[in-house]
């Protein structure tokens, strides 16, 4: 579906990615995990056809990402962009049916009648109560939904998630990332998301992409990529990685330094057993 060929990119002298290369199949679900400044987002851009790389091959389908018109690519892909909808005066479901517009003619109008899609996607989100709400009456996490609402619309082959919970509390984290995971499912969407809680990426993709400082440290399953060697040598802190007693798929517990260590805490740092 997606393939990067030794992808670089530099904003003047900082090189930000170095000689990425990966690939991401149809109806796979990939995470893009590292720390804060590892080239997450910039990674995202290039693949979305926002920015271009310096060097290196971007293919959507087999054809390289610039050779697609900004139309084209619309109905390929869509992102879901961290601040992801300002209020400009939109209802909600207004904002929804704007995620229509690849498919409409320059008349703004549309071939087929789209108003039981939007109405399921409207139900599906939750969303059904708010629909005549504008945008600005609305809560962060509200707003996030109906964004997610627009990208679903659109009805693409390829969705890509920039930090997709970062505003929403565990409920509806969870709540976003199952609405994700249905529609991959069900569509045999491709998902490529940034995401910087580890134990939703473990419990949601099916492969995990590791970047630090800009390179690719390893691109592997969940259980292969979560390991606390590897966490600790790229994030700096020493987690303790457990099994997900449901899914059976890594999950990190941090620890901080001292923590416990003078109260009595039945195991201290060192006794932990890690995965
Ligand atoms: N427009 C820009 N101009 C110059 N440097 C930039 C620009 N955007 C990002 N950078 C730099 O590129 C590097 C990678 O940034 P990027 O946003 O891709 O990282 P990230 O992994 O998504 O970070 P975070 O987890 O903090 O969101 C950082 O050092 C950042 O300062």
């Amino acid at each position: 579906m997606i393939q990067a060929e030794n992808v670089s990119m530099a904003y003047g002298d900082q090189q930000v990615l170095d000689q990425i290369s990966f690939s991401a199949r149809q109806g796979e679900c990939l995470g893009i995990i590292g720390p804060n400044g590892s080239g997450k987002s910039t990674l995202l851009k290039l693949l979305s056809g926002v920015q271009a790389q310096t060097t290196g091959r971007i293919t959507l389908n087999g054809k390289p990402v610039e050779h697609y018109t900004r139309k084209q690519l619309a109905k390929l892909l869509s992102v879901l962009q961290q601040e992801a909808l300002s209020p400009v005066g939109f209802t909600v479901r207004e904002v929804v049916q704007m995620g229509r517009y690849p498919f409409q003619n320059w008349l703004g109008q549309e071939r087929e009648d789209c108003e039981s899609l939007i109405d399921s996607i409207l139900q599906k989100m939750g969303l059904t109560e708010l629909s005549d709400r504008h945008l600005e009456q609305l809560s962060g996490g509200e707003r996030q939904r109906v964004a997610l609402g627009k990208t679903m619309a659109q009805q693409p082959k390829l969705l890509m998630l920039d930090e997709p919970t970062t505003y929403l509390d565990i409920g509806h984290q969870i709540h976003l990332m199952d609405r994700i995971r249905e529609w991959q499912q069900q569509e045999q969407m491709t998902v490529i998301a940034v995401l910087h809680d580890l134990n939703l990426a473990a419990m949601y993709c099916d492969r995990l992409l590791l970047l630090h400082k800009g390179q690719v440290i390893k691109i592997a399953t969940p259980e292969q990529v979560i390991r606390a060697p590897l966490i600790e040598q790229v994030y700096g802190t020493i987690p303790v990685v457990i099994d997900h007693p449901v899914y059976h798929v890594p999950q990190i517990i941090l620890q901080g330094n001292g923590i416990g260590q003078d109260s009595g805490h039945p195991q201290s740092r060192k006794e932990v057993v890690q995965r």
